[in-house]
């Protein structure tokens, strides 16, 4: 009797639960939709207004402006909750905002939001770093790591001899018809986490072999011995992107419903313990490296890594021969924080980017079987010449065909398909006059599928970056946005995409295991395909 009344109690409590949360979902979505735009800020309306993205909802957000952007043209207004953002989609109104001086009224990507401070992701790092003195420090460490030829060269031998580690993962796991079926983008976002982790720290997560562990476990296979510690490689991995959904949490939902709303004030302690975990990782990491640093004979050399530079930075010991010189801004070691800031943010942006645009790959061939064959055509004379070398940066440039997949996947489809500013002046966009703080979006995705620069923009066609008729025009190609923000690991993901497509299609047959999978996927800050799965056999014909 005590245990039914229980059960009914909890019953009518969630119920009620529930009724609340509709309740506030319904009022948030009213306020959003139809107050917010009586008082937006000042600007020069009547632009299209097209809506709320808590009215739209989040996952198709992509989608959503690619429509608006087809009804109402390359400018509107939207908002994010109670934030009105300008989207710009065409690239003569963005051109001013890819300015490379410092004093550009557009350093800045996204206004003060007190959430971002609570989470205590912004003003450490680069990438939500509104203090542009504080910013260009910091960059400067992420862009001598991330830059240098020294790098380039070392990257490509490290992530041949990753996805070389990969494949045998996958050749391990094949069925006694030779096929391996799995989803590959768990598979390419592990890739990307070895690969930044080891880039930026010297160190490895192991991220690929606990979730091959994890795998034969749930297949009732024994996991192969592992010799590293891979107790939380998987935390580590989920953690990252945990990060990331945190982030978009802490931007989007207020205070009020963040601290008072039962389900949503439980979600945000999830994302404040999460952080707290992932960066007490890190800071054990960067007390460990001062150690080594501390006790390695000065004769004797450091490791070579972003890490180690930026912990030596301004120290009688430090690594790199570029120095950094500032007559403005202090020139002083960098803090444990800052050091931290700049390492999570590396994790975050070059892990999902990269491994979302490789998934995109494998779709895109599977679909167009024509590119395929003219991409193994590439690759056997290209492997043919190369014998029994390993690939370098040089041959890599031979790669033309491979790259212009890159190139067109990264137009048609980029995971990134926004970035923000945030102006700190007035001034003239698309002809009109906007005040001082206007925030934009500019509309990546929309720019560089617009028909004002490219023949038939929805069809996939590496062919394009050959011959396109239209050469004598703008070619907007703006994956990496632009301009003294410019993504800092550009070159790294091109080099990272090449290893992986020649290496892997030289080798193997990759098939979508739904012949007929729509290009769908999801959008939290970038767009990703919530799972892609895949047969992985031996390459078995000449296509
Ligand atoms: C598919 C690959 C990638 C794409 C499409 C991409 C795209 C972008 C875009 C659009 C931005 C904003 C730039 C702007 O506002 O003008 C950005 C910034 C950034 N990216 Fe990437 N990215 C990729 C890979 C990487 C990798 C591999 C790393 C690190 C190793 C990285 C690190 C960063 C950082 C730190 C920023 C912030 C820069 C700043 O605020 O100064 N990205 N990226």
């Amino acid at each position: 009797m005590a245990l039914s009344n229980l059960i009914f109690s909890i019953g009518l409590y969630n119920t009620f639960l529930i009724f609340l949360t509709l309740i506030i979902v319904y009022t948030c979505r009213f306020y959003y939709k139809y107050f917010t735009r009586e008082n937006p800020l000042p600007g020069p309306l009547p632009l299209p207004f097209v809506g709320n993205i808590i009215d739209r909802g989040f996952d198709e957000f992509a989608e959503y402006t690619e429509r608006m952007q087809k009804k109402y043209g390359d400018i509107f207004e939207i908002y994010f909750g109670s934030q009105k953002f300008i989207m710009l989609s065409k690239y003569e109104y963005i051109q001013n905002m890819f300015d490379h001086s410092l004093n550009s009224k557009y350093m800045r990507r996204i206004p003060y939001i007190s959430g971002l401070d609570e989470l205590d992701v912004a003003g450490k790092g680069i990438a939500l770093n509104h203090n542009v003195n504080v910013w260009k420090f910091n960059r400067h460490f992420i862009s001598r790591a991330l830059l240098t030829p020294s790098f380039s060269k070392y990257s490509v031998i490290w992530t041949q001899n990753l996805v070389e580690e990969m494949m045998d993962y996958w050749k391990d796991g094949e069925d006694d018809d030779g096929n391996f079926i799995t989803n590959i983008v768990e598979w390419s976002h592990r890739f990307t986490t070895d690969s930044i982790t080891h880039f930026t720290t010297g160190m490895r997560v192991h991220a690929i072999e606990a979730h091959y562990n994890e795998l034969l476990l749930s297949r009732n296979k024994k996991p192969r011995k592992s010799i590293n510690d891979l107790k939380d490689a998987t935390k580590f991995f989920k953690s990252i992107k945990t990060l990331v959904i945190g982030i978009y949490f802490f931007i989007i939902v207020p205070p009020f419903i963040r601290k008072y709303f039962p389900f949503l004030s439980n979600e945000s302690k999830k994302h404040l313990q999460n952080r707290d975990w992932l960066f007490s990782k890190i800071d054990e990491l960067i007390k460990s490296r001062r150690r080594e640093i501390e006790y390695t004979p000065l004769n004797q050399p450091l490791r070579f890594d972003m890490l180690t530079s930026m912990l030596t930075a301004y120290t009688d010991r430090d690594i790199c021969e570029v120095k950094y010189y500032d007559e403005v801004y202090t020139n002083r070691p960098l803090t444990d924080e800052e050091v931290r800031g700049n390492l999570w943010e590396t994790f975050v942006a070059g892990i999902d980017t990269t491994a979302n645009l490789f998934t995109f790959v494998v779709y895109f061939l599977d679909k167009y079987p024509n590119v395929l064959r003219k991409l193994r055509d590439e690759l056997d004379l290209f492997f043919k010449k190369l014998g029994d070398r390993r690939l370098d940066l040089d041959c890599l440039s031979q790669l033309v065909y491979t790259e212009a997949i890159i190139k067109e996947i990264f137009r048609i489809y980029t995971p990134a398909p926004y970035t923000a500013r945030n102006s700190t002046a007035k001034d003239i966009v698309a002809g009109l006059v906007w005040p001082e703080g206007t925030q934009y979006i500019i509309n990546i995705h929309g720019i560089n599928n617009n028909e004002v620069y490219w023949d038939e923009p929805e069809k996939f066609n590496p062919e394009r970056w050959f011959n396109n008729k239209k050469s004598e025009k703008l070619m907007p190609h703006v994956v990496f946005g632009g301009g003294r923000r410019v993504c800092p690991g550009r070159k790294l993901s091109y080099i990272e995409l090449k290893c992986m497509i020649a290496l892997i299609y030289h080798k193997l047959d990759i098939e979508l295991v739904v012949k007929d999978t729509p290009l769908k996927t999801k959008f939290v800050l970038i767009r990703a395909f919530p799972e892609l799965n895949v047969r992985i056999k031996p390459r078995q014909n000449n296509i």
